[in-house]
C-alpha cells in the first residue's frame, strides 16, 4: 500500500461523510408524548429542515428550492395514523370523502388508500365513496381573497351524508370557512375536515379542523400537489421555496 494515500486519505474521507449524511442532532426531540397529546405533529419555527442535497429533487426545480422541509416517507407515516384515527371514529358509519382540489388530490388519494388498507386488514371498516371540487383563491404566494368554487360534483349528493372534508393545507382559513358555508347550505348528516397542513399565522381566521397532519412555520412550502402559480404539484416533498423560484415561476399578470 502506498504511504501517502495512507496519510492523507481518511482526512478527505471524513470530509466527505460529513457532508453526505443527515444528522439527527442531540437535542432533536423526536416525536414523543409531549407532541402525541397536541394531536398533530408541530414543525417549529426553528426547524432547519433538511438539506435539499439529502433528497432526490427533480432537476427542474432545483434551483428553486431553499429546503426539505418534510420528506415524502414522513408524509406517509403520519398519514397511515390519520388513516388509522378516521376509521377509528367513523366505524361502520359510511363517508364520503370530499377532495378539495387541486392541492389536496395528493394527500386524498394517500388517505383514501390507507383507509382501503385498513379496511381490508382490520376486523373493523368503514365504507367509502368519493367527490370532489375545486375552489380557487392563490396567486403568487398570496389569497386574493376572492374564492371561487370553479368546479366539482353535484354536491346535492352529500344530503344526509357524513362527509370528510380532505384539504392539503389551512393557510389564512378562508378557504375552508366558504366551503364550509356552502356544504352546510346542503344538509349532510356530519361534517369533519381532515387536513394535512395547518399553518401558524397571523393571518389566520383561528379555523381548526378536525385532524391535521402537521403544524407548520409561516412560510410558503410547495410540493406533495401544492403549488406556486400551478408549478411544483410534481414534487414528492414538501419543500420551501426560495426568491429564485418564486420570481422564475410569478404570475405574469
Ligand atoms: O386557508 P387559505 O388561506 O384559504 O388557503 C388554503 C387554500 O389555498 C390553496 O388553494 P388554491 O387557491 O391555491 O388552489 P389549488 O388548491 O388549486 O392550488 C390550498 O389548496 C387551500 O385550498
Ligand atoms: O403555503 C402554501 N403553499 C401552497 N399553497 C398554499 N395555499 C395556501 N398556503 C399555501
Amino acid at each position: 500500500m502506498c504511504p501517502a494515500i495512507i496519510c492523507t486519505r481518511p482526512v478527505q474521507l471524513s470530509y466527505y461523510f460529513i457532508i453526505f449524511h443527515l444528522q439527527i442532532s442531540d437535542d432533536s426531540p423526536g416525536y414523543n408524548e409531549a407532541i402525541v397529546l397536541l394531536f398533530f405533529l408541530q414543525i417549529s419555527d426553528d426547524s432547519p429542515g433538511y438539506s435539499k442535497e439529502m433528497f432526490c429533487i427533480p432537476r427542474h426545480y432545483e434551483e428553486d428550492l431553499k429546503r426539505v422541509l418534510i420528506p415524502a416517507g414522513f408524509i406517509s407515516d403520519r398519514i397511515e395514523r390519520l388513516a388509522r384515527d378516521i376509521v377509528r371514529d367513523f366505524e361502520q358509519e359510511g363517508i364520503v370523502a370530499l377532495c378539495v382540489l387541486k392541492g389536496g388530490y395528493k394527500f386524498f388519494t394517500d388517505l383514501v388508500e390507507k383507509i382501503q388498507q385498513l379496511n381490508s386488514n382490520l376486523g373493523k371498516s368503514v365504507p367509502l365513496a368519493v367527490d370532489f371540487i375545486r375552489l380557487k383563491s392563490y396567486v403568487d404566494d398570496t389569497s386574493s381573497g376572492e374564492i371561487e368554487v370553479v368546479g366539482g360534483d353535484n354536491l346535492e349528493n352529500l344530503k344526509g351524508k357524513n362527509v370528510l372534508v380532505v384539504e392539503d393545507i389551512i393557510d389564512t382559513g378562508r378557504t375552508m370557512q366558504k366551503l364550509l358555508g356552502i356544504l352546510n347550505n346542503i344538509h349532510p348528516k356530519s361534517i369533519k375536515v381532515v387536513s394535512l397542513l395547518v399553518k401558524r399565522t397571523k393571518r389566520s381566521i383561528g379555523y381548526r379542523p378536525d385532524y391535521t397532519g402537521f403544524e407548520i412555520p409561516d412560510i410558503f412550502i410547495v410540493g406533495y400537489a401544492l403549488d406556486y402559480n400551478e408549478y411544483f404539484r410534481d414534487l414528492n416533498h414538501l419543500c420551501e421555496i426560495n426568491e429564485t423560484g418564486m420570481k422564475k415561476y410569478a404570475s405574469k399578470s
